[in-house]
């Protein structure tokens, strides 16, 4: 028996360190770029697990699972070619405990009776393709993309792969605890299909808590809430609900009660894209340190002689960011009440420089305007606090890409920094590739001479967030996890 789960990475659009603050929401966008962890029964040894990553030299992880009486022990083996693997391993010492105690400690040994196999890949979005383009002669762009072998093998040991930033970490955890929860049958297929069901809560609560116990901190947790629940509004949960488990206090049951407590309080509204607009991402060559970023930033809004200018902004920033998720909100409602109406608007508009945009579609204007208020607003911030939330290379990309026709806004997601754009771009039917907004965006990426810029293939994902697949439906996954 296998069990498969994928979870989507993500882009914040809306809401970078706001969304810190349990009173501010941040508007993610899930993507259809995603992970999967593939676990099959092994013909090994019983309280083995092989966790293997086949796009990586020298990535296999090797533990040995023992029972006591405080519990079950995940061991890695020191024969591991993989080294260390903070985040596998402790996604599977908790998850495993969870089981124990939703079922019984015999449960999990029955199930590891012949030992597991594990196999975690990530679509090649997740790690930058820039190399792999040049050594085939590729020019940058998604056509060039589309012709690299799925989940294709990096060429180097993942400690030393470049992310693009869409939540490797997250997406990782959240499938392989859900394919864990799953395959151990603590929680049932049918009910984590179901966005609200209690199975799905269960599993992104277990996946919260690894990944900040991992990240040895408590973040947002915008990341692994778009890879369980998919596109949102997101509020964050309050951080003293992990408390008693980031404190290491593991004593019987304790799993178990908080991952099912109600004291959860995050919320999250699911949202998408205006219909036939699409998400374009792009790589940049050069890279920030999110978490020095976020401690300047909250330094200045702690300090007393800019708090209250602090206060003065974020609050600017949360209507626009709002308005924003208002806005996405009633162009998808338009599309539903006049199909025929919004389809020929968007063709008038991928033909046209948002700023010509206001005769033809107030709407759409709007949400241009609101795209590019909040960037201001982003690197008014960013000058405050002496960070480089939209710095100037940045700037000038996402000024020339957002003057090609039929380029609705676009930001840089998350913190910032000089990792990554994204845009919003009309994507009507019926139009040649050539005259494709996306394809212009293109020409200005690789024309750009103040960095290297390559597009990734990610779109926002059509399915909400993490949820059971086959092997044979995912076009490469069955070589990939074959790989040696
Ligand atoms: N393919 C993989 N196989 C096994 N472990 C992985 C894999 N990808 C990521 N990991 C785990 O996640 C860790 C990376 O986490 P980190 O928080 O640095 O990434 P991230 O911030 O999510 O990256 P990004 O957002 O840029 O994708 C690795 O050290 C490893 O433990
Ligand atoms: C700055 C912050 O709000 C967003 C970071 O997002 P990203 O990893 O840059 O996509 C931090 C967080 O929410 O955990």
């Amino acid at each position: 028996m296998s069990t498969i789960v994928s979870a989507p990475g993500k882009v914040l659009a809306a809401g970078g360190y706001l969304v810190l603050d349990q009173q501010y929401p941040g508007v993610v966008i899930s993507t259809s770029s995603r992970f999967y962890t593939v676990i099959q029964a092994s013909l090994g040894s019983a309280n083995q697990i092989v966790v293997r990553s086949p796009q990586f030299n020298q990535a296999e992880w090797r533990y040995t699972v023992t029972y006591n009486a405080a519990g079950i022990q995940v061991n890695p083996q020191e024969d591991s070619i993989g080294g260390k693997n903070k985040f596998v391993h402790l996604a599977l010492q908790h998850t495993l405990n969870l089981v124990s105690e939703i079922h019984s400690v015999a449960r999990v040994q029955e199930r590891l009776f012949n030992g597991l196999d594990i196999a975690a890949v990530g679509d090649n979005d997740f790690y930058s393709q820039r190399a792999q383009l040049e050594s085939l002669g590729l020019p940058r762009t998604t056509e060039s993309l589309s012709r690299i072998t799925p989940f294709c093998h990096n060429g180097v040991k993942l400690t030393d792969v470049h992310k693009t930033g869409m939540g490797s970490s997250a997406a990782l955890i959240t499938s392989l605890v859900s394919a864990l929860l799953l395959h151990f049958s603590a929680i049932t297929e049918t009910d984590f299909a179901n966005l609200e069901g209690d199975g799905r809560r269960l599993a992104h609560n277990a996946a919260q808590f690894v990944h900040c116990l991992a990240q040895g901190k408590v973040g947002s947790g915008f990341d692994v809430s778009s890879a369980v629940f998919g596109s949102q509004i997101y509020r964050r949960f309050g951080p003293a609900v992990l408390d008693p488990l980031m404190k290491g206090e593991f004593a019987a049951g304790t799993l178990k009660s908080v991952l099912n407590s109600s004291a959860w309080d995050y919320s999250f509204r699911p949202i998408q894209l205006p219909p036939l607009t699409r998400l374009v991402l792009a790589d940049v060559e050069a890279g920030s340190d999110t978490p020095s970023l976020v401690g300047k930033v909250l330094k200045w809004r702690g300090h007393e002689d800019s708090c209250e200018t602090a206060k003065d902004l974020w609050t600017q920033i949360d209507e626009s960011n709002q308005s924003l998720a208002r806005q996405l909100d009633a162009l998808s409602q338009s599309y539903v009440q006049n199909k025929y109406v919004y389809e020929e608007t968007i063709r008038q508009l991928a033909s046209l420089p948002a700023q010509e945009w206001e005769s033809i579609s107030k709407a759409f204007y709007d949400l241009h305007q609101t795209t590019q208020r909040i960037r201001n607003l982003m690197r008014r911030m960013g000058d405050l606090a002496g960070v480089e939330i939209e710095p100037e290379q940045q700037t000038h990309l996402l000024d020339k890409s957002i003057q090609q026709a039929g380029v609705v806004g676009g930001g840089v997601p998350g913190a910032g920094g000089y990792d990554a754009i994204w845009l919003l771009i009309c994507s009507p039917p019926g139009l040649s590739d050539e005259q494709q907004p996306l394809r212009q965006v293109e020409s200005v990426w690789s024309t750009f001479d103040e960095s290297n810029v390559t597009p990734l293939l990610a779109q926002e994902s059509v399915a909400k967030g993490a949820r059971v697949v086959q092997l044979d439906e995912i076009p490469g996954l069955k070589e990939a996890i074959q790989r040696q």
